[in-house]
């Protein structure tokens, strides 16, 4: 099966200054790969390649599908509307009470059905993050880009959020290429890792190693995610 994104030696400069260089990349359906790397190593300039918010300086960026959902590092919600009305901004035109149905359907999905008629300034930071998953969603993704979407949540609802969203993803065969640099949450979520460090020449680009995680993610042993985890905080820091 064709991938839904191919990155092919892609790379990128911001006033000169090389980020990525040859960088490679395919993502499948059903296929859930984190990007894991500290920061200012150029995770979310791929995403925003893959978006097609900026362009590459050299190299291919394939994108298969036009449904594509993005949750920025911040929620980015409209203060002056309402939760279904920060949801339904995103759908466009269309009729009704196929809005409405929709809206409901995801709102019910990320457990916010309650708070629907809230502004953002009355929700908390989960609150917040799941009207942006919402919005995601709501567009019926075939690929979703998410950008630390859980960093500022504390470890019970992060944990809740990521089973949530895993389950999604599962019902609906999403692509997700997921950026974090918490290699716990890349061992819980990812089927493959990228892991990006910067290299030793403060010059040089972003160096990439891919890291295949073994078994299925919905298999994965809580002992095996520590196992995962440690190898990969290994790797980050250099070890
Ligand atoms: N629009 C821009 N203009 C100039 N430099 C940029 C621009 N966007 C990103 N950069 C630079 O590219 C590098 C990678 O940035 P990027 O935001 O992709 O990193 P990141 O890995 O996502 O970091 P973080 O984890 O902190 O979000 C950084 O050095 C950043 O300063």
């Amino acid at each position: 099966m064709e991938a839904l994104l191919e990155f092919a030696s892609v790379t990128k400069s911001f006033n000169g200054t090389t980020v990525l260089a040859g960088f490679s990349f395919s993502l499948a359906a059903g296929e859930v790969v984190a990007i894991l790397g500290p920061s200012g190593c150029g995770k979310t300039t791929i995403l925003n390649m893959a978006a097609g918010l900026i362009r590459q300086t050299s190299g291919t960026v394939t994108v298969r599908t036009e449904q594509l959902g993005y949750v920025f590092q911040e929620p980015r919600l409209i203060p002056w509307k309402t939760v279904t009305d920060n949801i339904r901004f995103v759908l466009g035109r269309m009729d009704q009470d196929t809005m409405n149905e929709k809206v409901t359907t995801v709102l019910q999905k990320v457990g916010l059905f309650h708070a629907r008629d809230y502004y953002p300034k009355q929700l908390s930071g989960g609150m917040k993050q799941r009207v942006s998953i919402a919005r995601a969603l709501v567009t019926d993704p075939k690929m979703m880009l998410m950008d630390e979407p859980f960093s500022a949540l504390d470890l019970a609802l992060k944990r809740e959020l990521q089973q949530d969203v895993i389950r999604l993803i599962e019902e609906r065969r999403i692509g997700m290429v997921y950026v974090t640099h918490d290699p716990e949450e890349a061992a819980r979520l990812a089927d493959r890792v990228l892991l990006f460090s910067k290299s030793n020449n403060l010059a040089a680009a972003t160096v990439i190693r891919e890291y295949p995680l073994p078994g299925q993610r919905a298999g994965r042993s809580e002992e095996q995610i520590q196992q995962i985890k440690a190898v990969l905080h290994q790797h980050l820091t250099g070890g």
